[in-house]
């Protein structure tokens, strides 16, 4: 199975997102992959206002172009997220939604950890507009391996991601939007310690360069195999890397180093002794 991440620079102007997305995912298919992750907010990012206005239901312009696109190609797309529209309430939601091969939205994931965090000389309050998810969410591919959603923040708590590999999780996708200082300094490291604690692939595909409003994303888009080696990533700029995901391998290290097997989640859930 060939994995793809794209990595983009969104600012107030879907139309030209959506064209930059479009060649890229095209390139990736045209290149093998057919399982393709977009970067978070892959439509429009800067400042609340322009979250606003590119938001839109699930089943607006963005999410029928990624559903056509993905037909159209037969792959399974991971759309990154956009800005959700929720009618009534007045509030978004951060939303990421898998596409399968013929089409349907297989999967809908909302953002669980929000973005309220001052960095990189920058403020950043995702929960004045958007509601936080409560759910997390394990997908299939066509093919019927597990991928198991999230977006970003969500990297940094490592719980997300153990529930989701115990639940099946063979590939863990990562839209996000990291800041170009915490991309410099944590994410791959971030990237590397989930790929190596699950013993999965990890596909992670960044937003790059400055967006509306000042904020800045660091790019570094790429795979990550289970024994935690970078298999691809894409240079600075947009663009996009592939990288076959061999489960073979990955079945060898999780049956060689067997630390998934070895955990003891009733320990864990245990009281701590404190002296
Ligand atoms: N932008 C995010 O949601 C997260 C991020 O940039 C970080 O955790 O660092």
């Amino acid at each position: 199975m060939r994995a793809a991440a794209v990595q983009l620079n969104a600012t107030d102007d879907p139309d030209r997102a959506q064209a930059t997305a479009e060649r890229l995912v095209r390139e990736a298919a045209a290149r093998g992959a057919t399982l393709v992750v977009l970067p978070e907010k892959w439509p429009a990012l800067g400042t609340t206002a322009i979250l606003r206005a590119a938001a839109e239901p699930l089943d607006g312009p963005r999410g029928r172009w990624a559903a056509a696109l993905a037909q159209e190609l037969g792959i399974d797309l991971v759309a990154g997220s956009v800005s959700e529209a929720r009618p009534g309430t007045g509030r978004l939601s951060n939303t990421s939604v898998h596409y399968g091969p013929d089409g349907a939205a297989r999967a809908t994931y909302r953002k669980v950890h929000l973005f309220d965090v001052d960095v990189d000389g920058h403020r950043y309050r995702e929960s004045d507009a958007e509601d936080a998810g409560d759910e997390l969410v394990l997908t299939h591919t066509a093919d019927g391996v597990g991928v198991g959603l999230s977006i970003c923040y969500d990297l940094r708590f490592a719980e997300l991601y153990r529930r989701l590999t115990g639940a099946g999780a063979r590939v863990l996708a990562v839209p996000a939007a990291f800041t170009l200082a915490t991309t410099r300094d944590h994410w791959e490291l971030l990237l590397r310690a989930r790929a190596v604690e699950n013993q999965a692939f990890v596909v992670a595909a960044n937003q790059v360069g400055e967006h509306p409003g000042g904020a800045r994303s660091g790019g570094r888009s790429m795979i990550v195999d289970p024994w935690g080696l970078v298999l691809a990533q894409v240079p600075d700029g947009e663009g996009v890397c592939l990288a076959d995901l061999d489960l073979g391998r990955q079945d060898e290290v999780r049956r060689t180093l067997p630390a998934l097997a070895h955990g003891r989640p009733g320990v864990y859930a245990g009281e701590v002794v404190v002296r």
